[in-house]
């Protein structure tokens, strides 16, 4: 990599993460990789026009969409706000045993053309078909850092052997090791689950040696103090924010939980304290 594709990344990383190195990042992949049945709750943010202008008002750092969304949605978004595109995934309908495998939807030139600040390609590591996730992560970055294109790694535990060593996916010491996996790779960014405490999760912050881990948001919390008190977590661990869909969109208003959440994550503010001034206590 050349000196000048180098800048071109770290400009571009400049794009989600503010001074502090954190940001909080919108994800709206969910009508692909999970049926536009996540949109139920709130049936009007399946179009993208309206959620995305919800969020971008609210004053989020960036946001995380598939190609075509993008080109429906990315002229909402503010010239600051940073665009990551994700070039894998797979939907719901497929036979089960290959819904471990993420496949290409589009390529690095499309998102370059969409306006990126960063691309996106998820492996779900320990799956049977690791192997060609990792052979599409790596053709993606080595795209995408040619062109001075930041990548992000969505680096998910999953698959047979590891339910079975593991007991569950989100175990610290495999999530640790997919983000290890993904910092070696040469991931710009790494997004992950959450490994259910402060202690845990600061493993997996050190196991990525420096590339910023943001948390994986997860479905909708019973009440937003709990999901708040995730992510505080996650940034006292030394993780670097999260990227977060349900929690979002399943919201009829979403701007009081992303204005909570950018209290947590570039305030260090207390969960209960950012919940109230948000009136959501
Ligand atoms: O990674 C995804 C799906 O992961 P999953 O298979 O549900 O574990 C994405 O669809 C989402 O972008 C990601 O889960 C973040 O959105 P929320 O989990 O916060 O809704």
């Amino acid at each position: 990599m050349n000196a000048f594709q180098n800048i071109g990344i770290k400009r571009r990383l400049r794009r989600f993460f503010r001074r502090d190195g954190r940001a909080l990042i919108f994800a709206m992949d969910h009508g692909f990789e999970h049926g536009p049945e996540d949109f139920n709750e709130v049936w009007e943010h399946i179009k993208p026009k309206i959620i995305i202008r919800k969020v971008v008002r609210a004053g989020i750092d960036g946001v995380m969409m598939l190609p075509g969304i993008a080109r429906i949605a990315a002229d909402e978004l503010k010239p600051d706000t940073g665009l990551m595109i994700k070039l894998t995934s797979k939907t719901n309908l497929r036979p089960k045993e290959d819904q471990l495998l993420q496949s290409p939807l589009g390529f690095v030139e499309d998102a370059i053309k969409l306006g990126a600040d960063a691309v996106a390609a998820t492996v779900y590591w320990g799956s049977p078909y690791e192997d060609i996730m990792m052979k599409q992560f790596a053709e993606v970055a080595s795209i995408a850092h040619d062109f001075g294109l930041p990548v992000v790694q969505f680096a998910y535990p999953r698959g047979p052997y590891i339910n079975e060593k593991y007991g569950k996916k989100e175990d610290y010491r495999v999530v640790m090791y997919g983000a290890r996996a993904a910092a070696e790779m040469g991931a710009d960014m790494i997004k992950t689950y959450w490994t259910g405490s402060k202690e845990t999760f600061a493993k997996v912050v050190d196991a990525a040696a420096g590339v910023p881990v943001l948390l994986s948001g997860g479905a909708k919390a019973k009440n937003p103090l709990e999901f708040l008190k995730v992510v505080y977590d996650v940034i006292e661990a030394g993780g670097a924010g999260a990227v977060v869909g349900r929690n979002i969109f399943q919201r009829e208003n979403p701007e009081p939980m992303i204005k909570a959440l950018l209290r947590v994550i570039h305030r260090n503010e207390e969960p209960e304290e950012a919940a109230k001034a948000e009136g959501l206590l």
